[in-house]
């Protein structure tokens, strides 16, 4: 008997207990204390590429400084236990992959990763992870330009306004379709296109459990909701 395929979908929260701040936390969340309109917009970097571009480099810096918790690494275990697994995740950072998962489809970009904005040629090693910066919050740093055609490099991130990556997005909902059960961790729902998905895997007759200390836009849509943090709901899986 086949074991079940399993999609995770995850958000903000699913990080928050490795020190990855959130966006929406009262305190801690990113948009609490700094303002999307300036620094996660096209028209932001086209004002003050500096500004943007060392406010990704001080994240990216964080995020070296941080590790994988019990909930990622429950993730990783249930894929090596032989069940099919596909993280599908807003989440910028790279936790998923450390813990060790083989499927982690990144809807919103990888903060660890930079392209040009002319010809999106990239660069190894990317030069967002280059010798970090002081971590001064607010340090102004020119992006790098491109050598092949001299442009200039942006975090590889969807800011708002702009459309999801088509392929992981096809990605996302072929996941939903062919899997058996759905599990949402950390989120908010209210980014769409990604706060859709839960509703779409019920459309499709999935089961749906959430995963949240908070109730969430989503919860009223999921067909069970554990109040617990992604860490502790998680690890309750492996039981
Ligand atoms: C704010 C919202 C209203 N805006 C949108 O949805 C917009 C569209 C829009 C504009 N106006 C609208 C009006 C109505 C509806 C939609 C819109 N969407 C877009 O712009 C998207 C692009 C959206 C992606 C933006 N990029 C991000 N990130 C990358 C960059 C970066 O990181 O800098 S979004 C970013 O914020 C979002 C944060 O949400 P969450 O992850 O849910 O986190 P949040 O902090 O909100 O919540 C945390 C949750 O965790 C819980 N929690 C806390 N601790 C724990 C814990 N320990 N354990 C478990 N859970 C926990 C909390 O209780 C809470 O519930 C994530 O998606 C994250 O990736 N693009 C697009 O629409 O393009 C069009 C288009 C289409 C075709 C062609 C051209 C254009
Ligand atoms: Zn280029």
């Amino acid at each position: 008997m086949d074991k079940p395929h399993l999609v995770f979908l995850t958000g903000a929260g699913m990080s928050a207990e490795s020190g990855v701040p959130t966006f929406r936390d009262a305190l801690t969340g990113l948009w609490s204390r700094f303002d999307a309109e300036a620094l996660a917009t096209p028209a932001a970097f086209r004002r003050d590429p500096e500004l943007v571009w060392g406010w990704y480099r001080w994240r990216a810096a964080q995020l070296l400084d941080v590790q994988p918790h019990a909930g990622h690494d429950a993730i990783a275990t249930i894929e090596r236990r032989g069940f099919k697994v596909d993280v599908i995740t807003q989440n910028v950072d790279d936790l998923h992959e450390r813990a060790g998962n083989r499927n982690v489809v990144h809807l919103h970009g990888k903060l660890l990763r930079s392209r040009c904005i002319d010809c999106g040629a990239r660069r190894d090693p990317d030069p967002i992870t280059l010798d970090p910066p002081s971590s001064r919050e607010g340090e102004r740093e020119a992006p790098p330009r491109c050598e092949v055609c001299g442009g200039q490099f942006r975090p590889d991130v969807v800011w708002f306004g702009e459309a999801l990556p088509q392929a992981e997005w096809e990605y996302a909902q072929d996941a939903l379709a062919r899997c058996d059960r759905v599990i949402v961790v950390g989120t908010s729902g209210l980014v769409q296109p990604a706060a859709s998905l839960p509703s779409l895997a019920r459309a499709l007759g999935k089961p749906v459990l959430e995963i949240n200390p908070q109730p969430s836009a989503i919860t009223p849509e999921v067909d069970a909701f554990w109040a617990l943090p992604a860490s502790t709901g998680l690890t309750r899986l492996l039981d």
